[in-house]
């Protein structure tokens, strides 16, 4: 992949912690069913959504302006092991929980600028499996993508350098019967 630099660790988090983790943040975390506006309209965001992080560090997403919600014990831990293995820092992070295979992230980039011009985003997956898929903005470059990497519960995928720049990402709907499935980025709000 031209432009990107992506680094991916399956086996980030033992599957007995992943699991832990899923149960413990499925049934803490006040999640939020927020709508978002697209081409002017107000549509409900086909996912639950939450966002934590240190007081201050607010954000814009999607046409919303976040406020974070404290760090609970179990986002903290995991914050930790997260800066260890990615080598930087996080201020927040934006959870998303996929109840089914119906719920999906559309096309974009964390490109906002509050992110500063080379963000390094860190994604932790727990719970079923989903395709990941990215692809270049430049439609010149369509013959290097889409790119298809299946995200397994545990895992670690950290997107840094250029890629948010030149790359755009998605987690399109599923027809499989698929359980639930919760990410975590983790980000540097500046
Ligand atoms: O669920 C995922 O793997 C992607 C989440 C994502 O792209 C985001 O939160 O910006
Ligand atoms: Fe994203």
């Amino acid at each position: 992949m031209p432009a990107a630099e992506l680094l991916f660790d399956p086996h980030f988090l033992p599957l007995p912690a992943a699991q832990t983790l899923l149960a413990e943040l499925r049934g803490s975390i006040a999640w939020k069913h927020e709508p978002i506006r697209l081409f002017g309209r107000e549509v409900m965001q086909p996912r639950l959504t939450a966002w934590h992080g240190d007081a201050g560090a607010s954000y814009r997403y999607s046409g919303l302006q976040l406020q974070p919600q404290p760090w609970t014990p179990a986002l903290l831990r995991l914050r930790q092991q997260v800066e260890a293995a990615a080598g930087a820092r996080f201020n927040s992070v934006l959870l998303n929980l996929y109840r089914s295979g119906q719920d999906s992230m559309g096309w974009h980039a964390d490109d906002e600028p509050e992110l500063g011009p080379e963000p390094v985003i860190a994604s932790v997956t727990l719970g079923a499996t989903r395709n990941f898929r990215l692809k270049p903005r430049d439609p010149q470059h369509t013959a290097h993508g889409p790119v298809t990497l299946p995200l397994t519960t545990g895992s670690l995928l950290l997107m840094r350098g250029p890629t948010q720049r030149h790359w755009l990402h998605a987690l399109p709907k599923t027809a499989r019967p698929v359980g639930p499935r919760l990410n975590l980025t983790f980000r540097l709000v500046r």
